[in-house]
């Protein structure tokens, strides 16, 4: 496959806003892709009709080759999907969340053992399976949603603002788990307010009032935009689109 998400003029409209306008742009597979923007921009829209839950007023999507309005339910199975509010159940432990999700996704009995004992240590859980969740600091939560939303081993992940609210060493080790899966062959999207966590990505895209700006490796729109870093292209996008 050439693209994991491929997507072309893709537009939504709700009444008169234009949320996301006419965006095209191409992944290829095993990437770190971040989708950048200030609020409101149009990026947890973009994200909805990548996963197929929300329909483009206009224009087309591929995602992992499959249509994003005509084969929405391959997507929602192929993919995974980790949003900043956790979907973890506070009254249950580590390992009752990750069985719930593992039944969730169809998993056998073997496979759900195999992969709850690599995950839990993959994200650094050893030790807490049976701890309840809502006893759980901000960041082993956060791990704990990524482990659940990649029990199916998903070819794409899609973490939506995935570290807001985590305090600075527990962002480092959830990067170090990111970096590692996209190092194993997963595609991941990510969307983050952060300017140095897509300083780590592979590909960013900046996308502003639902427009796409620029789109590339960070070394090359920062030379594209004669600055030194992210922050000062986030900047400078946002001075143009206000019109300073
Ligand atoms: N269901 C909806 N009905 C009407 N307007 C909507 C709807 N969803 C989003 N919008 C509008 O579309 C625009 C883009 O919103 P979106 O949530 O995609 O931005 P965002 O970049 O994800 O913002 P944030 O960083 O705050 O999450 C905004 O003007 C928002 O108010």
């Amino acid at each position: 496959m050439k693209y994991v998400i491929n997507l072309r003029e893709l537009t939504k409209r709700f009444g008169n806003i234009t949320a996301v306008d006419k965006l095209t742009l191409q992944v290829p597979p095993h990437k770190i892709f971040g989708l950048l923007g200030p609020n409101g921009s149009g990026k947890s829209t973009t994200i909805r009709m990548i996963c197929g839950i929300l329909k483009p007023t206009s224009g087309e999507g591929k995602v992992l080759g499959y249509d994003i309005e005509k084969e929405s339910e391959k997507i929602k199975k192929s993919i995974g999907y980790m949003s900043q509010k956790f979907s973890l159940y506070e009254d249950l432990t580590v390992i009752e969340n990750l069985n719930f999700y593992a039944s969730v996704y169809g998993l056998n009995k073997k496979e759900t053992k195999e992969k709850i004992k690599q995950i839990v240590e993959l994200m650094g859980l050893l030790g807490r399976e049976k701890q309840m969740v809502f006893a759980l600091s901000g960041g082993l939560k956060q791990r704990l949603a990524l482990g659940c939303a990649i029990l199916h081993s998903p070819k794409l992940l899609i973490l939506d603002e995935p570290t807001s609210g985590v305090d600075p060493l527990s962002r480092r080790m959830f990067w170090d788990i990111i970096k590692s899966l996209a190092n194993d062959g997963m595609s991941i999207l990510v969307t983050t307010h952060y300017m140095e966590e897509a300083e780590i990505c592979d590909l960013t895209a900046f996308i502003f009032n639902g427009k796409l700006m620029a789109f590339g490796t960070p070394s090359d729109i920062k030379k594209a935009n004669n600055l030194e870093s992210l922050e000062d292209v986030f900047i400078k996008y946002v001075r143009m689109m206000n019109n300073e």
